[in-house]
């Protein structure tokens, strides 16, 4: 039993308002105000939304503390109205709270869907829809035309998220990507519901009935896909590459033994929030990231060139990029690295939870606290990156082992620890193939005469963080 020592006070943090506490102090660019707010109260600091209690992590150091030497602690998730509602009652690895069901699902997860060998059997598929990018990319460059990279890369994505998970080509019955859009706004929004629970029934910012049209939408997509899968499965279909879907219904069909608990609870609504877990994390963060990728190097002509010579020296004169090039590109790494330092998709990670009172550098956190790790602002700490830390400089790396993996804690954009991303490698396979293959066959510019620091960099945020206008540019084919 946790027994509170008059010596261990809660970690500092500014003075709240009654009821809403400090839900106003979050703004519009919440990952930016708290980002401000820590340089005065510090790497841990304590605030109150409406009545959760809620601890901030902005350092290196202090991540550490949470995401690794006490990570037992901090792994689990709270309970959000936005989860409950789209993942079916929170049945999904995301969203669900740290215990045995979250393990084992974890585990199949892992191993069968997002393993090496799994997303090794699907780059031929990955390779396909890139020759389509390029096919269209030479009709728009040899019209000189502006293409809208943003829309590029988010159909690319759907595409290859229904063929991936679903085994089919997009349908274009529904627009995937206009839900997901609007399903990360609502999960990453601050919702009062969770933070005032007498203020719910009145729905204040719109978002439960935001949040009901969306699961609508989710729902429909996935019971057609879940339909159109069991009937293959009733008439035989035999199917050499299995999609996620697939292997998710042979599961329930015939439940293997390495995964028996997960087969046990794989009803239909399950099913729907592991389909829905393995789209939020394919079809939305590559795009983004890929996309501020090619912002920063279209802000930086000089990085974009010495992108393209590395690539010309490993890609040679193929005309296709192979994901067998990419471990050999070592200027790209250093690039996505950069990237994602300066743009993370998940600015504040996704939410973790306290599971017990707990004392840390002296301050007492209380059990069910919500734990916000900002990794932005630990992408733009000086005392872990020097002063020209707002400079996007590659070359910051260069004789540097700090990676994305999860063990540096100066740069974690897929997180580290126990609640860390189980889709890292599917993730980095897809956005360094596709810059890799931009940057290869085509010069890139700005349109309308735009210089390179004219270029609108805003954030819109949400559960991800995209650029809040889309990103524009010419592409010129270049000769090999
Ligand atoms: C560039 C690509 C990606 C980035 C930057 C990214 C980033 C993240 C981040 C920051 C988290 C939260 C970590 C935390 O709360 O501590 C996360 C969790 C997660 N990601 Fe990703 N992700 C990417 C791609 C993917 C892909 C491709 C998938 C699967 C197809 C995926 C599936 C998940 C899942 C299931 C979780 C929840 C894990 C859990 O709660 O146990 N992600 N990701």
């Amino acid at each position: 039993m946790f027994s509170m020592n008059p010596q261990h006070k809660p970690a500092p943090g500014p003075r709240g308002l009654p009821i809403i506490g400090h839900l106003h102090l979050l703004g519009k660019q919440p990952h930016r105000s708290l980002y401000e707010l820590s340089k005065k109260y510090g790497p841990i600091m304590s605030l109150r939304l409406g009545s959760v209690p809620t601890i901030v992590v902005s350092t290196s150091a202090a991540s550490e503390l949470f995401l690794k030497t006490h990570d037992t602690v901090f792994a689990s998730r709270p309970k959000l109205q936005a989860a409950d509602y789209l993942w079916y009652g929170t049945k999904g690895v995301m969203f669900s709270e740290y215990g045995t069901y979250w393990r084992n699902l974890r585990k199949f997860c892992t191993l069968e869907l997002l393993s090496s060998t799994k997303i090794a059997s699907m780059a031929s598929m990955r390779r396909e829809e890139v020759v389509l990018l390029v096919e269209s990319l030479k009709k728009a460059a040899k019209n000189r035309e502006v293409v809208d990279v943003s829309q590029k890369m988010a159909l690319l994505m759907e595409e290859m998220t229904y063929r991936m998970l679903f085994g089919k080509s997009r349908d274009v019955r529904f627009d995937l990507n206009a839900i997901i859009h609007e399903l990360t706004i609502i999960v990453g929004a601050f919702n009062i519901a969770d933070f005032i629970p007498f203020l719910r029934a009145l729905d204040l910012q719109g978002l439960t009935r935001r949040l009901k049209e969306t699961n609508r939408a989710v729902d429909e997509v996935l019971e057609t896909i879940i339909d159109e899968h069991e009937q293959d499965a009733r008439d035989g279909c035999k199917k050499l590459d299995r999609d996620f879907v697939d292997v998710l219904i042979s599961l329930k069909n015939s439940p293997s033994s390495t995964h028996e608990q997960v087969a046990q609870n794989l009803d239909r609504s399950t099913i729907k929030a592991i389909v829905l877990d393995m789209i939020f994390g394919t079809i939305d963060t590559s795009q983004i990231t890929i996309t501020w990728i090619m912002s920063e190097l279209l802000r930086h002509p000089r990085v974009m060139k010495k992108l393209e010579k590395e690539v010309q020296n490993v890609v040679g004169d193929c005309e296709f990029v192979e994901e067998s090039h990419i471990s050999k590109l070592d200027y790209l790494d250093m690039i996505v690295k950069e990237s994602m330092r300066l743009h993370p998709v998940g600015t504040l990670l996704l939410p973790h939870e306290s599971m017990e009172d707990i004392v840390i550098n002296g301050y007492h956190i209380k059990k069910k606290s919500r734990i916000i790790v900002n990794n932005w602002g630990i992408g733009r700490d000086p005392r872990n990156w020097s002063e020209d830390v707002d400079e996007f400089l590659p070359e910051r790396f260069i004789g540097s082992n700090v990676d994305y993996m999860g063990n540096n804690f100066q740069l974690i954009p897929f997180g580290s620890g126990r609640r860390s991303c189980p889709g890292i490698h599917l993730g980095t396979i897809m956005v360094k193939l596709v810059v890799t293959q931009l940057v290869h066959t085509f010069d890139w510019e700005l349109p309308f005469g735009m210089s390179p620091d004219e270029l609108d960099m805003e954030e819109l945020f949400g559960a991800t963080v995209p650029r809040a206008t889309h990103l524009l540019a010419v592409p010129t084919l270049r000769s090999l």
